[in-house]
């Protein structure tokens, strides 16, 4: 980063943005299309934990370990695949996904757009006022006329496990910067990260302990988890559930680290990653000084206005408000909140009914994701136990992928399973959920057709071209029917 890229001085703004992770970066741009000038504060790295420590290298990681899986899928080109992953390259083509590390080019396009850049620690000092401390202690401070934006991020949390300091466990920070594959690798939580990176490690050759204190993948539908412990341990993972690590011990710098797990039996492993889950980077961004708890996820109304403060000026999106800790989600909720600062500064009225411009909807009904496992999971929308729960009649209608012809001819004894829920009183869906190869593709299918409340007659009418994997469309829409 040169000097050149920074801003310096102090000066008002009309929006200040706190961190320029994807989702700074969204609302900046949204709030410079509004003509409004921009501060954006970033104390790390322009582009956040999504570009170098998270989505984008764990996503250049596993593509070589699923191209490989899914080549050994296919006759013919199964028997081409003769040798291990080169990981040297691996790791080189994950570097240069992440631009080795180096933000230049997007602190550039920061000031493409008409932004100004200060490198340093954002606080909140007051309504409308930022301090921005720089590594050498000097302050900058900065006025905002009308919103600070908080897109601060998140950062895993530690659980509270005794000997964690001692073992120097791995976070997403090593699980997706390390350039050696450990020999042995076990890996502490379940979720998204948990599966990613025992999909990942083990692909590239560790030997790999999944540990897990309930099912994988809780939040997506049960059987998506269960295809994949099935899948990981076919690739030689070890998957332990319903286990708690109850203590970590590393002696020496350079020895194995030995999890006690809670029925008493040890594992050694050359590193343990923690998978644990997320806190919000919020501790230390002055929330006190505007009444609110510093730690604290941030509540938030439909255009991202942080509740309890008074003014209409305090925006918090992306991971810190917990509404779905994904980055296409915050650039969402950037893009929406971007527009609702510009409409409130030109004193326009606020389109903020459901689905309006203002309003990030799509959060409470129709969060898409991807899990880049081995088999892919992918769903949007309701689960059928969280569709019961809130109150709806419903019906679910199940199919194992190979059902189509299109999934038979991708790769041969495709495994693979589809759920819709159907929402029974008004015949749309609700949510969906698919797990096999190559599915991640098939996900925007159903969040249009979940966004837009498609009606399962209308639907019937959308047809998937013969022979793909979609075609298992036809083979839901049908079965629905059918009973
Ligand atoms: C291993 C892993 C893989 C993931 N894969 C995916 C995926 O494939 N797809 C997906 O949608 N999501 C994925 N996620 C989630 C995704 O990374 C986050 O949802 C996303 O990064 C959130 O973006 P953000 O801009 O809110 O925060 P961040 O990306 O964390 O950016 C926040 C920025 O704010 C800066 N900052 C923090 N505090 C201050 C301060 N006081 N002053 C100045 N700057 C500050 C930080 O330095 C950082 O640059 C993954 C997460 C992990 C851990
Ligand atoms: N492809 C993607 O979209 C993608 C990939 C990775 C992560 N993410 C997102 O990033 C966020 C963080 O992911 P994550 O997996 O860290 O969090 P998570 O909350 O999804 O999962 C954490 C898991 O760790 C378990 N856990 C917590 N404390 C534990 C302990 N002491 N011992 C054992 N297990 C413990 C929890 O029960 C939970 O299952 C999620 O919201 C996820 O959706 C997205």
């Amino acid at each position: 980063m040169s000097e050149a890229q920074e801003t310096q001085g102090n000066g008002t703004y009309d929006v200040i943005v706190l961190g320029a992770g994807p989702v700074g970066q969204n609302v900046a741009d949204r709030a410079r299309a509004a003509r409004l000038s921009v501060a954006v504060v970033e104390r790390e790295l322009v582009g956040g934990e999504c570009s170098y420590w998270a989505c984008v290298p764990s996503k250049a990681l596993l593509r070589p370990v699923i191209a490989v899986a899914d080549a050994n899928r296919v006759e013919g080109a199964r028997q081409a695949v003769t040798r291990q992953l080169d990981t040297d390259r691996v790791f080189a083509r994950r570097n240069r996904y992440v631009t080795d590390w180096d933000d230049s080019g997007q602190a550039r396009w920061v000031k493409s757009i008409g932004a100004d850049l200060f490198r340093g620690h954002g606080r909140i000092d007051g309504p409308r006022r930022v301090t921005v401390t720089r590594d050498d202690g000097s302050q900058r401070i900065l006025s905002a006329r009308h919103a600070v934006a908080i897109a601060t991020g998140s950062r895993p949390v530690l659980p509270d496990i005794p000997g964690i300091d001692e073992a120097r466990p791995w976070t997403n920070r090593h699980g997706t910067d390390s350039s050696t594959v450990p020999v042995r690798l076990a890996i502490i939580g379940g979720g998204g990260v948990g599966v990613e990176m025992a999909t990942l490690w083990q692909g590239l050759g560790s030997q790999t302990t999944l540990l897990s204190r309930r099912r994988l993948l809780p939040r997506m539908e049960p059987f998506a988890g269960e295809l994949i412990e099935r899948s990981l341990t076919e690739a030689g993972a070890d998957v332990r559930i319903g286990v708690q690590v109850t203590a970590l011990r590393r002696p020496e710098r350079t020895s194995p680290v030995t999890l006690t797990l809670d029925d008493g039996s040890e594992l050694e492993a050359d590193e343990v990653m923690l998978a644990t889950g997320r806190t919000p980077a919020t501790d230390d961004i002055g929330l006190d000084t505007v009444g609110l708890t510093p730690g604290s996820w941030l509540d938030v109304d439909t255009t991202c206005l942080v509740k309890g403060v008074d003014g209409n000026w305090l925006y918090a999106l992306g991971d810190v408000n917990h509404r779905a800790l994904l980055t296409h989600q915050g650039k969402y909720q950037a893009r929406t909140a971007g527009d609702a600062i510009g409409a409130r500064a030109a004193g326009r009225p606020m389109d903020d009914a459901a689905w309006g411009d203002h309003a990030t909807t799509a959060d409470q009904h129709a969060v898409p994701q991807v899990f880049f496992t081995d088999p892919e999971a992918a769903a949007v929308g309701l689960t059928a136990e969280q569709a019961s729960d809130a109150g709806h009649r419903i019906k679910t209608v199940d199919l194992d992928f190979n059902t189509a012809q299109g999934a038979n001819l991708y790769a041969d004894d495709y495994q693979g399973h589809a759920r819709l829920v159907v929402d029974l009183d008004r015949e749309i869906l609700l949510g969906v959920t698919f797990v096999g190869p190559g599915i991640s593709e098939l996900l925007h299918s159903a969040t249009i057709a979940v966004v837009g409340e498609v009606p399962l007659k209308r639907l019937r009418h959308a047809i998937a071209c013969f022979p793909t994997v979609s075609e298992i469309w036809l083979f839901l829409l049908a079965a629905y029917q059918r009973d």
